[in-house]
């Protein structure tokens, strides 16, 4: 178990603010946040290679605020792979074990589970600069995981690889993820990475954590509007609250049954709101519209909706926007369900 406590680091334009985080054996944890948040600052700290000012981090009940990077057990792979380009496939993945006391047959042995693990055995005697960045990220990979790290962490692993590596490389990490039980610290960008990944999320904005938990909840349950719409609930309305009706500016929502405070603001998922079809009449909540604006996303269309002079913008499907022939200036009838609208307090950030 990986322990930050109260952590506070203090850089010339930014700092990091009271980061408490647990990450727990075997947990694959996400850290997401907008760019510049300090997700990668976090990362160093873990790893030692910047002092904190306040707080404590600990290993399985080790305190390792200040041992140097080396002696913590905590390995790390970056975007850029950052390999050393002079060095075969077999120097860098071995280059860190000279600094550890490793029996050398252990060492070999390890390194060939590795390399036919990730798919490199027949890499080892090129040099990184002949790699593709697949087999790059491979290396990289294998060169943190010789040193049996008691927690792997993740630098924004797949961001410098194209879709189909991407997908490849993602695959592995879930595979060494089940397979070696190793725990896993990924900074990224993508939701559908953190979703196809990670079980655990913490969310950063301006060099503080504003939520953290299981990621299902966290992307369900936002605490705030910031993670409302971080997480993609595009539609933030503010609404006035009696029982289970809201009023908008613009018309009235059902919500969930539950006691909801008098003011607040609304959050709905733009796949939330859906184009009514005939004899569908499961929603509560059922409004008309006229599109104002679609954006072609390839498989999708972002549609933005004047529904009695409140904006929503919703997510649909590329076929049924073209077999109905919609279009801006279209009249539709839209519907969503009342837990699909989730109900923020008024004082939330
Ligand atoms: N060594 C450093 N010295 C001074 N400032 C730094 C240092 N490293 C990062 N920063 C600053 O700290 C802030 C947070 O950086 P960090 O790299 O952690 O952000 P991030 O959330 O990982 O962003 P991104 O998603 O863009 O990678 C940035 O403003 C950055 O310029």
């Amino acid at each position: 178990m990986i322990h930050l406590s109260h952590l506070y680091l203090t850089l010339p334009d930014f700092s990091l603010k009271d980061i408490t985080l647990t990450i727990d054996q075997g947990d694959f944890f996400a850290l997401i946040g907008p760019t510049g948040a300090g997700k990668s600052l976090i990362l160093e700290t873990m790893l030692g290679m910047l002092p904190v000012h306040r707080g404590t981090i600990s290993l399985n009940g080790t305190d390792i605020t200040r041992l140097p990077p080396e002696k913590r057990g905590l390995g790390i792979v970056y975007q850029d792979f950052a390999l050393f380009p002079h060095l075969s496939v077999r120097k860098n993945i071995l280059y860190g074990t000279a600094f550890h006391d490793l029996a050398p047959h252990k060492v070999e042995n390890h390194l060939k589970f590795l390399v036919e693990k990730l798919g490199i055995a027949h890499l080892l005697d090129r040099k990184p600069t002949t790699l593709s960045g697949g087999e790059k990220q491979r290396v990289a990979l294998a060169r943190a995981l010789i040193l049996e790290p008691a927690a792997l962490l993740l630098d924004e692993p797949l961001s410098a690889l194209d879709p189909v590596l991407r997908e490849e490389i993602k695959d592995l990490l879930r595979s060494i993820h089940r397979d070696l039980g190793t725990t896993m610290v990924m900074v990224s960008h993508s939701f559908s990475d953190v979703f196809y990944l990670a079980n655990k999320v913490a969310i950063l904005k301006d060099g503080s954590i504003v939520q953290q938990g299981e990621v299902e909840q966290v992307f369900d349950q936002p605490n705030s509007r910031f993670t409302a719409g971080f997480v993609g609930m595009r539609n933030i309305l503010e609404a006035t609250i009696e029982d289970n009706r809201a009023q908008t500016r613009g018309p009235a929502v059902i919500l969930p049954a539950g006691n909801h405070p008098a003011g607040g603001f609304l959050a709905i998922r733009p796949e939330d709101i859906c184009p009514l079809r005939a004899g569908h009449n499961g929603f509560e909540n059922t409004l008309s519209g006229t599109i104002t604006h679609m954006a072609h996303q390839g498989f999708y269309f972002d549609v933005w909706l004047d529904v009695a002079g409140l904006r929503l913008q919703a997510v649909w499907d590329k076929h049924f926007v073209l077999e109905h022939d919609l279009e801006p200036g279209t009249r539709v009838d839209i519907g969503f369900y009342a837990h699909k609208v989730h109900v923020l307090p008024e004082n939330t950030g």
